[in-house]
């Protein structure tokens, strides 16, 4: 419980401290006051209900259409509270969310977890990390403030409405010849907290079954994005029946884990569905010995009923809200889960002892380097080498030796393994398969940097540099052939001009000629630069070249 306090406290402070701190919690306050302004009005309500009823009694019409009026006045000042508070609470809402869904997307995309944190990469690899920091994001900050407004709400109204029900019910219950004082308030809080513990015992199972749904849910969304990433691969290969037989793998999870769901809701409803019917009642019930015994009349009667229905469903409130509860609690763990595994990612217990050492001439040497993989298989050596500014490296090895390992090295990623890199800052990798932006063509060409830090004149430039002179800056990302992707991401090294350029198979779906062709331009463009290119094919276009053979 105190670990779950400190969670939703963490938690909440991210949400809530940031810029505009101090409005949004003054907006906070603003949604408070409008909530007890309508604990206020229902006070007023239940002294209306000894008026109305006892000019009915009285067969006052005056009076009673009197009420009515009055009755009008108090549901109009009641509605405009609701409705003033309720879209304060929804535009604080998204304030309190944007805060805490940029601190998860520092962690996740700034902080690089995004990468260590993927399956195989880390043993602490969390599941739908996409779903956390868009769902659970919206659901933490919603439920918080739904949850600790009402709780205070219920607090003070309790304190109110216990008041009223203690003033009204002095009057004792004569059982078995013993008077019980004020037997309506102990009744009050005996109820509810019979009620409260069956809720309990009924409802905890509940929680764990929502926190599954949310998972398997999140497994099926993220199987239907990746068969929309894939499609060409899967159509051409005909793997429609395979990928059928996944989502549906996966809609059965969502859906056996719903029925389960589902039935541990109807075990509670069993019991909170009468309860919120009979909660109304109940009060009447208790109290007719009194009206009876000619002690209320009619109105104090109903108004007596009134306070002690308020009561119980003030103090009921952890009933009803059970499964929102549960649902807060679920929402909490795993919004916690991803951000304290992003901030400090848990890394496989093998060898990290890569010293990384600044390069104070420009060159980047390797000395005694080996890689392993993240389970600790050591990958082949790769040799000791100096490479100097200017230079063109060939990195050779036969598939699955480690060359792309030893970029991801290279560019600091790579923690496992042991050995000294002594490198220069500012290399620029390409890997195989580059990040293309939906965006267009000219967003794609300068990644990382938006398109206004070249302007159009240079784009177009680099683009003709990379072979793809013909090509309209209208064109759609998503239709680009294999080689026209790698060289619109080649276009980038003709406009960041870095000082060492990694190719990881970048040029690898071009046509003999054409690849010649960029990299003949390539190595024109930056004639100081280093590169290092990891290829099948020997990278003659680049100039004289020295190989580092791997494996
Ligand atoms: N995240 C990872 N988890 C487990 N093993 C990995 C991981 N990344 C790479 N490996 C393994 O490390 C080995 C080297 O992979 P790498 O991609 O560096 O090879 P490569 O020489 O670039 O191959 P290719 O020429 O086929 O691209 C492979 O056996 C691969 O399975």
């Amino acid at each position: 419980m105190r670990q779950l306090f400190r969670r939703v406290m963490r938690l909440a402070w991210m949400a809530v401290s940031g810029p505009g701190m101090w409005g949004g919690l003054a907006v906070y306050g603003v949604v408070l006051a409008l909530q007890f302004l309508g604990v206020w009005i229902s006070v007023r309500l239940i002294a209306w209900n000894k008026a109305f009823y006892d000019a009915l009694e009285q067969m006052d019409a005056a009076g009673a259409l009197h009420q009515i009026g009055v009755f009008g006045l108090w549901i109009a000042a009641s509605a405009a509270a609701f409705l003033a508070g309720d879209w304060l609470r929804k535009r604080l809402l998204m304030r309190w969310r944007a805060n805490l869904t940029r601190r998860a997307l520092d962690l996740w995309v700034s902080g690089q977890a995004y990468w260590y944190l993927r399956p195989g990469m880390s043993p602490g690899a969390i599941d739908n990390p996409d779903q956390r920091v868009a769902e659970d994001c919206r659901l933490f900050v919603n439920r918080l403030l739904i949850e600790t407004l009402d709780l205070i709400t219920n607090v003070v109204a309790l304190v109110s409405y216990v008041t009223l029900l203690w003033a009204l019910s002095s009057f004792p219950l004569q059982l078995w010849g013993v008077g019980i004082p004020r037997y309506m308030v102990w009744a009050a809080f005996l109820y509810v907290a019979l009620s409260s513990v069956v809720t309990h015992l009924l409802g905890r199972p509940l929680k764990s079954a929502i926190f599954t749904q949310e998972k398997r849910e999140a497994d099926f969304r993220h199987a239907l994005i990746q068969l929309r990433e894939n499609a060409n691969a899967i159509a051409v290969a005909g793997g429609e029946p395979a990928e059928t037989r996944r989502l549906n793998r996966l809609f059965a999870a969502v859906r056996g884990n719903w029925n389960l769901l589902i039935r541990r809701e109807l075990v509670l409803g069993l019991f909170a569905r009468p309860y919120f019917q009979t909660v109304l009642r109940i009060p009447t019930f208790l109290a007719l010995p009194a009206y009876f015994a000619g002690t209320v009349t009619l109105g104090g009667l109903m108004q007596l009923a009134s306070a002690f229905s308020n009561v119980t469903t003030t103090l009921s409130w952890f009933i009803f809200s059970y499964r929102d509860l549960a649902e807060f609690v679920a929402v909490s763990e795993r919004l916690d889960g991803l951000f304290r595994t992003a901030a400090a990612p848990p890394l496989q217990q093998v060898p990290q002892r890569i010293a990384r050492l600044p390069s104070d001439d420009g060159s980047l040497r390797l000395q005694g380097l080996h890689l392993h993989t993240p389970e600790g298989r050591a990958l082949a050596p790769v040799p000791d080498i100096v490479v100097r500014p200017g230079e063109t490296i060939w990195i050779n090895g036969a598939s699955g030796r480690g060359k792309s390992t030893l970029l991801a090295a290279l560019a600091r990623l790579w923690p496992y393994g042991e050995g000294r890199i002594t490198a220069p800052g500012g290399l620029h990798v390409l890997p195989q398969q580059p990040r293309l932006l939906p965006e267009g063509i000219a967003a794609s060409a300068s990644y990382p940097e938006p398109p206004e830090t070249y302007g159009p004149d240079r784009i177009t430039d680099a683009l003709r540099q990379s072979g793809l002179g013909a090509l309209s800056q209208e064109a759609r990302v998503e239709d680009l052939s294999g080689g026209e992707r790698q060289r619109l991401a080649l276009a980038r090294v003709f406009l960041a001009r870095p000082g060492w350029v990694v190719l990881d198979e970048a040029t690898s779906a071009l046509d003999p000629e054409t690849e010649a062709l960029v990299l003949r331009n390539l190595r024109e463009a930056l004639p100081d630069a280093a590169i290092l290119c990891v290829s099948h094919r020997r990278p003659d276009a680049l100039g004289p070249f020295r190989t580092l053979e791997i494996g």
